[in-house]
């Protein structure tokens, strides 16, 4: 198929490249001022919280909505005045849009017919997608007769029949059940490697946008807050917006009282902090920062012995248990003005008993698992006081 990518080409031209795009609705900025570029044959997730923008700036990518302002590229030609259905794109939404009196096949074989492709040709290709999303043999059933996962199957298969230069995907997988969502976020990955296709997905669900992507925007206002490698957002947050959005994060405010290259050492009230600056720009003496620090990164014990190699230790009561079968959810309320419960995964539960809420203990972290950023208040933290651990 001709997808397959080509790497020295990928280097001249961006497969779509999105310049300083804007859309305004009623003075307001659904979008303000996007850039990004995109090589071929990658798999790009827009991830972001409801309302941030991610629909309005896929549907100017497909054709759908004009950009107020800026410009959008796909490989080397301005598409601004190129309308939707001449644009070689592919798309595939969370409400599929199968027709219900055709067979899959039939609905695998219309996009070809729109475009007056060889007639001859048809079947043999309509087979080839069903094969490569797993439809052998099933081509002659009516949607009604395909399961939940099989017709989200046929609707991707619809979608790259055609050999677009560009996938787009708007929450396709959103009202599937948590278990068929997983299996499919990897049928994505695996068809999108096969052929190579560019792709720009968009979902509210981290988890998806980890596991698929080579490359993560994340959204919030309108605004690209980071757009970097699934790895990279997680590892290293570029602001406590992105910090708290994905994954679960405890913060911890306070002014600096010392920092020395990217090291920042802060104290909320007694307590004293160190961690590493992120995010870029510079501290001083004096500024309130924000720490945060991974549930993940954050070790429990009744006994404060057990964690003497940490760097921070606060004593605490546990508020919540959550159980989540390969791992346990601790809700701790410290005596410090920790934003919120600190939340604490315990991910080796069957190992030893479990606390119960009301126990006393201690909780520790090292500085280095810290990060600490610019107390911003015109951006505040995503998920703070939420109960969700997974992303959901
Ligand atoms: N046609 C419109 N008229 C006015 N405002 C709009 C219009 N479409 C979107 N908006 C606003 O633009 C902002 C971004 O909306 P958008 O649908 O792009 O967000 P989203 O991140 O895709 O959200 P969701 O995950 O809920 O779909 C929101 O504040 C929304 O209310």
């Amino acid at each position: 198929m001709r997808h397959a990518p080509d790497l020295a080409a990928d280097d001249a031209v961006p497969a779509v490249s999105v310049r300083n795009v804007s859309k305004v609705y009623d003075g307001l900025h659904a979008v303000k001022s996007a850039s990004f570029d995109l090589a071929s044959g990658r798999f790009l997730t827009i991830l972001g919280p409801s309302g941030s923008g991610k629909t309005t700036l896929l549907r100017m990518i497909a054709g759908f909505l004009r950009p107020t302002s800026g410009e959008i590229v796909i490989n080397g030609e301005a598409v601004s005045a190129v309308p939707p259905h001449k644009r070689s794109i592919g798309m595939v939404f969370q409400r599929l849009a199968l027709f219900p009196h055709m067979t899959a096949a039939e609905n695998v074989a219309f996009p070809l017919k729109m475009r007056r492709a060889d007639a001859r040709t048809i079947p043999e290709r309509v087979e080839r997608y069903l094969d490569l999303v797993k439809l052998t043999g099933l081509g002659g059933r009516r949607p009604h007769e395909l399961s939940g996962g099989q017709q989200q199957r046929v609707a991707i298969a619809r979608a790259l029949v055609f050999e677009p230069d560009l996938l787009l995907l708007d929450e396709p997988l959103a009202a599937l059940d948590r278990k068929l969502r997983e299996e499919m976020q990897l049928e994505f990955r695996r068809i999108q490697r096969e052929l190579g296709v560019t792709t720009i997905n968009v979902t509210h669900d981290q988890r998806e946008a980890l596991v698929v992507s080579d490359e993560v925007i994340v959204m919030d206002g309108g605004e690209i807050r980071q757009n970097a490698h699934p790895v990279e957002t997680y590892r290293k947050p570029a602001s406590a917006f992105v910090a708290g959005f994905i994954g679960v994060t405890n913060f911890i405010s306070g002014a600096v009282t010392k920092a020395t290259g990217d090291l920042v050492f802060f104290t909320q009230g007694a307590h004293r902090f160190t961690g590493r600056l992120a995010g870029g720009g510079a501290v001083v003496v004096g500024d309130e920062v924000r720490g945060a620090v991974r549930a993940e990164l954050v070790r429990i014990a009744t006994d404060a012995d057990a964690l003497k190699d940490m760097d921070v230790v606060l004593p605490g009561t546990v508020a919540d248990v959550i159980f989540e079968g390969d791992r346990v959810v601790y809700e701790v309320q410290a005596p410090l003005p920790v934003d919120g419960l600190l939340r604490i995964f315990d991910r080796d539960p069957a190992s030893h008993n479990q606390l119960d809420a009301g126990a006393a203990v201690f909780v520790g972290w090292n500085g280095v698992d810290m990060h600490v950023f610019k107390a911003n208040p015109d951006h505040a933290e995503a998920g703070a006081g939420t109960r969700s651990t997974r992303g959901e």
